[in-house]
Order: C-alpha cells, then structure tokens, then sequence
C-alpha cells in the first residue's frame, strides 16, 4: 500500500535528520547487527504508532532492513514531522502522516496501519491497541503482540487486562529500567525545559518553577530545571514521592498554594485537570504553563479558554489567554506533551536506548516468546543487555559477581 503524506519534496530534509539519529543510534546499530538480522521478521508486518520524528523514523527503518514489512502512522497531526514522514515513504516504510489532518481523523491513520494486519504492534498510549480490540476486532487473531512505549498507555493496558478485554500479550516496554530510568527522567528533563526556553526565549535562572508529579518525568524536570538555576517547587499527591522531593532539595505545596507564586507550570501526572480553574484564578500575570505528561488534558485548556477574555498567539507555539482582570497566562505548545508538539522530543541518545528496548520486544513477541494475553515485563537479561552494549559504545563497563560473592548472596547460614 502506498504511503500518505504532505509533500514528498521535503524528503531532503528528512533523510538528513534520519541520518543524523543513525549516527547517533550506537546500541540500536548495535541490536540491529547482534539481534535482529536472524530472519525472524522476514515476512512479518510490524504496525507502528509513535510521534512522527527522526528517530522513531530511524527505528522503522531498521526494522524494515531487518525485512518486515512496516506501517507506521502518528498519535494525531501535532507529532508529525512532514519532511521525515517524505523521506520515510522513500525509504520503503508506509507512512500516513500529515500536519495538515484534522486531530479528529488521527484514528482512521491509526486504522489504515491495522489494515495492514500486524503481526507486531509497536504502540504508544495503547491507540493502536485499543482500535484492535474495537473497531478492528477481526485483526485480532494474527496479532502476536504489541509493545507500549509510555506510561500513560500501560496504565491504560493494565485497565484493560483488569477488566478482562485484553486478548493479547503485550510488554510494557515503559517498564524496562533502560526505558523509564532514562526516557522519562532525563530525556523529559532536557527536552521539556529545551522546548519552553526555545518557544519563549526567556530565562530560567531565579524563576519560580513548579513542577506538577513528581514521578521520573517530574524528577527529570525538576532536576534540569534546578541545574539552570530555576527555584522549584514540586505538588505531588504521593505523600512519599513529596517527600522524596523535599529531600532532593525542593519545596513541597499544594498545586492550589503554587499557583499564587510561580512563574512557569509544568505538569508531568499522567493525570486530568491538574492545573484547572481554581488554580488559573490565583496566578500571577504573564505565569507560563506547559505539560509534559502523556495526556492532553493535565492543564484544563478548555477552562483557560472559558475563562478568557481574549486569546492570540503570543509567538509561535505561545498563546496567550487573556484574563477578564487583564492578567495574561501563556500556554506553551496547546497543552499536549511539549518537548513533541513545540520541540524535537528527546535527545538522540536517550531514544536510541528506548528503541534499542523497543526492537527487542518487537523480536521478542514477533519470535513467539510471550504468548499470555495481558501487560508482561521485558526480561531483565534484555533490558541488562541493552545497558551493556550502552556502557561498551561508551567504552566503559561493569564487573560481574564472582560465583564465590553469588553464593555469599544466596546463603543464609553466617
Ligand atoms: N514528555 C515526554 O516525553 C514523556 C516521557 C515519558 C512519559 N511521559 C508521560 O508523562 C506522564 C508521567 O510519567 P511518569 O513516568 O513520570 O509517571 P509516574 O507514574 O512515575 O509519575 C506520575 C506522578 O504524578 C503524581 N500525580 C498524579 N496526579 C497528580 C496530581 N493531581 N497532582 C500532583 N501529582 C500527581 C503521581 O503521584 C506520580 O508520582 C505520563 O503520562 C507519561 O506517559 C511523557
Ligand atoms: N503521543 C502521545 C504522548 C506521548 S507521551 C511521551 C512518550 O513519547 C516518547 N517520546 C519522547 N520524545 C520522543 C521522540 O523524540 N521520538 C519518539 N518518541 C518520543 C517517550 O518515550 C514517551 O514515552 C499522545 O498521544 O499524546
């Protein structure tokens, strides 16, 4: 099937950020040479969900060249690159992707992968997923599994699997440590706080910053953000995780006690209406929100614009709601995952491990290794080999336990 997308004139463009992730990509390539070349997805399909840039572009290459046959489409027009989603089609990956596509239509994209008949899924926020097990349900038998890149996505798989719908295995690939410990920390950490300076142009350093969760994406925020000499405050519901900020050297209030002092709002939850109303109501003129989390609705967008007077573009990715006391609030990137919507997302480096993670469970389910429907872990030998291959491109490395210290470990008796 041919591939839809915007305007295949700017392939130049995109073959030149794919290049530029491949170059960067050492455990990928690695995986690629060591894992992936055995023949296993000769014949296969591998349907793919993700944001539509240059790295993910670079992960659906190599699956390609690993020969499956690979459909990729985006979670809706605002993670789309055009000219990668050109140099994609080139490069013999089927793409439906476009900016221009109305939001609305983002699950008929979804929908033209799954025609496709997957033997693999490779999912973000369990969309594809969830289409399988409704509007596609006739796709359901060929599928072997689907891996699910986010945190938001695998709560929504283990949703499912508590209410007995799910039919199929999947991997929480989130879950992997070379995943979360990574990805959610410090690639949300540079690109979240890369994407508000570059859309606002403003400084960091001395802010008032509040940063809304502190799970590992809020820790990554919180810490870059310290790292620039912001002064950050962290709202938590976890009295543990709270805590746990406090003793990382954070103040720890109430998101509604924040909101009458901060200066720039990240939410990083996972969560509905973190930042609703009430706290728009209490902050301060010119106050800068952002949302990090997987979620479009952790800042209530629609609240904001109720309660407005006026709003325009402040600049681009920047809009501004004008309060009815002339107070203005600035949102960065429409509420959706900023890093994505207003920058490149992560750094190369840090999606080169995810993916390394994500081609793995791809090879896992696509060999058959788990066939339990239900939200599964990656085995931990994979995940401990992909840090491995990290630390050896790096050249560094690890010791390993003598058998004498193994069974030190295991025994009991003194
Ligand atoms: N921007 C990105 O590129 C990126 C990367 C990875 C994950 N994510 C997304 O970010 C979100 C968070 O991911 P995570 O891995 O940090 O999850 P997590 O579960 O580790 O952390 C979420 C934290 O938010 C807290 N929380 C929930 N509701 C809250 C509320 N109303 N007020 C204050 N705190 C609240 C929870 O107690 C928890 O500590 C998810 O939606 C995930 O999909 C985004
Ligand atoms: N697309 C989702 C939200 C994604 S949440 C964030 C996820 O995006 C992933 N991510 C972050 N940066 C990049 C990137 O540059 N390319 C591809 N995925 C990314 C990251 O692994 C994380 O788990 C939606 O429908 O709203």
């Amino acid at each position: 099937m041919t591939s839809s997308v915007k305007d295949l004139s700017l392939a130049p463009g995109g073959h030149r950020k794919i290049d530029w992730a491949a170059r960067h990509s050492p455990v990928l390539n690695a995986v690629r040479d060591r894992y992936l070349k055995d023949g296993t997805f000769e014949g296969l399909t591998v349907g793919v969900s993700l944001p539509i840039e240059a790295k993910t572009a670079y992960l659906t290459v190599v699956l390609a060249e690993a020969g499956a046959e690979v459909a990729l489409a985006s979670p809706g027009p605002f993670f789309v690159q055009d000219d990668v989603a050109a140099a994609l089609a080139e490069r013999g990956v089927t793409v439906y992707a476009s900016s221009d596509n109305p939001p609305e239509e983002a699950d008929r994209e979804l929908e033209r992968v799954l025609d496709h008949g997957p033997d693999v899924i490779i999912d973000d926020r369990a969309a594809l997923t969830r289409l399988l097990h409704t509007t596609r349900r006739h796709l359901l038998g060929k599928v072997r599994g689907a891996s699910e890149e986010t945190t938001s996505g695998v709560a929504k798989l283990r949703a499912m699997q508590d209410q007995g719908v799910l039919e199929i295995p999947t991997i929480a690939a989130n879950d992997a440590r070379c995943k979360y410990l990574f990805d959610n920390r410090y690639g949300t950490g540079q690109s979240t706080i890369t994407a508000i300076m570059q859309n606002t142009n403003l400084m960091l350093g001395g802010k008032r910053l509040v940063v809304v969760g502190y799970g590992w994406c809020g820790k990554g925020i919180a810490r870059y953000a310290a790292g620039l000499g912001a002064r950050v405050t962290v709202c938590e519901v976890d009295p543990v995780r709270g805590l746990e900020a406090y003793a990382d050297g954070f103040d720890v209030l109430p998101a509604l006690e924040a909101a009458g002092f901060g200066e720039i709002f990240i939410t990083a939850t996972g969560g509905r209406h973190v930042l609703a109303r009430e706290h728009f109501e209490r902050m301060r003129n010119g106050a800068i929100l952002a949302n990090a989390g997987g979620v479009d609705v952790e800042i209530d967008v629609d609240a904001l614009g109720e309660l407005a007077r006026k709003r325009y573009e402040a600049r681009r990715n920047v809009e501004a709601f004008v309060m009815p006391d002339g107070r203005e609030l600035h949102l960065v990137g429409r509420g959706m995952v900023v890093n994505l919507t207003a920058g490149d997302g992560h750094p190369v480096e840090i999606m080169d491990l995810t993916f390394a993670i994500q081609a793995l469970c791809a090879h896992h389910l696509a060999n058959r290794r788990q066939t339990e429907p239900g939200v599964h872990l990656l085995p931990r030998e994979i995940d401990d080999r992909v840090a491995g291959i990290k630390l050896q491109t790096l050249g560094m490395g690890v010791d390993r336990l003598t058998p004498q210290q193994e069974e030190f470990l295991r025994e009991w008796r003194e």
